[in-house]
């Protein structure tokens, strides 16, 4: 159970009447969410998105609901809500680093995969509501939670969360300190698909790409791309559109960025999600990572006094 004195506090400042309230899941506190366009989750852990899945259009509409109302987000049947375990699935934030640690070298194995900040407590610093009847909430990650010995810069770490009739991250890192720092991060985007043979990845085709499951050497993408095994590929300097195809749904996502050069598509298959022990049972089969972010040699450098946002959106279209 989280602390019920937090909770408390957290609606009386941040909560708004029928949009938006402040819920416990497991130990964690999550911000539930919804309007007219869309129901959502995110937990102050990671300021994790956990859920958002588009509302039916009205009965006797003759418009057809964008995607009848199938989630956009997946989230593992296995996934535990324990303080300072990691969440699988929904949109983790990966940050300062992707990955393992860019110095692998002589570091004890404590420096987490992905960086530090999807297992820690985000602040909750404005909610709001827009005339068009998105709902809006900002998590700024507190410097209490920044691990000197992991990271010494002095940087600011916000997530900007908006649902609405799509669903919209910005990640701001802002450079206080009097030198540049370099940064890796990603929005690790668990999406839902219908089945994973149902499904393919448009607009990657011609991008060089960092295969982690062929001793990280760089190829070229040709097609689209269909997933029947492990997949685990970091794409290079990507255009900001590209979508994910589902046939067994109907529909497509359309994936547009800003400020993002990378994007990584990952299943995990049979072996991997044993390893991981909590996918859930046959959860790679409705599942499909793909990632908006800057990684390798798309990584972003700030400098001093400057500020970076990485944006995504996603929005639901008909399938063509
Ligand atoms: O298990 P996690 O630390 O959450 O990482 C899950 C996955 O994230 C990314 O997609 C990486 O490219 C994968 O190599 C990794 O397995």
């Amino acid at each position: 159970m989280p602390d019920q004195q937090k909770l408390a506090t957290l609606n009386e400042q941040f909560a708004i009447e029928g949009q938006l309230q402040f819920n416990a899941t497991g130990d964690l506190i999550v911000a539930d969410i919804t309007n007219q366009h869309a129901t959502a989750s995110i937990a102050l852990q990671g300021a994790q998105v956990l859920s958002w899945a588009a509302k039916r259009a009205a009965k006797g509409s003759a418009e057809r609901g964008a995607d009848e109302q199938q989630p956009l987000i997946w989230l593992s049947d296995e996934a535990t809500f324990i303080a300072g375990k990691t969440i699988r699935g929904g949109i983790p934030v990966c940050w300062p680093w992707f990955g393992a640690h860019p110095d692998r070298e002589g570091y004890p194995d404590n420096r987490p995969a992905h960086g530090f900040v999807r297992a820690v407590v985000w602040d909750v610093t404005e909610t709001s509501t827009t005339a068009a009847g998105q709902t809006n909430i900002v998590f700024r990650l507190p410097q209490t939670q920044v691990p000197p010995a992991l990271w010494s810069h002095n940087t600011e770490l916000e997530l900007h969360v908006s649902v609405g009739a799509t669903l919209e991250l910005n990640l701001i890192t802002r450079n206080h300190g009097s030198e540049t720092v370099t940064i890796s991060q990603a929005l690790h985007s668990y999406f839902a698909v219908s089945d994973i043979n149902n499904v393919a990845v448009k607009g990657l085709e011609g991008c060089q790409f960092i295969d982690a499951l062929d001793d990280w050497q760089r190829k070229v993408e040709i097609t689209p791309i269909c997933i029947d095994a492990e997949i685990d590929r970091i794409y290079q300097n990507t255009k900001p559109v590209c979508s994910l195809e589902d046939k067994g749904w109907q529909r497509r996502i359309n994936i547009e960025t800003n400020n993002s050069r990378s994007t990584v598509v990952w299943n995990p298959w049979i072996d991997k999600s044993a390893r991981l022990g909590d996918m859930g049972e046959g959860g790679y089969l409705n599942m499909l990572c793909i990632e908006t972010g800057n990684i390798a040699e798309d990584r972003v450098s700030i400098a001093a006094g400057a500020e970076h946002c990485l944006s995504v959106c996603y929005r639901i279209a008909q399938y063509d």
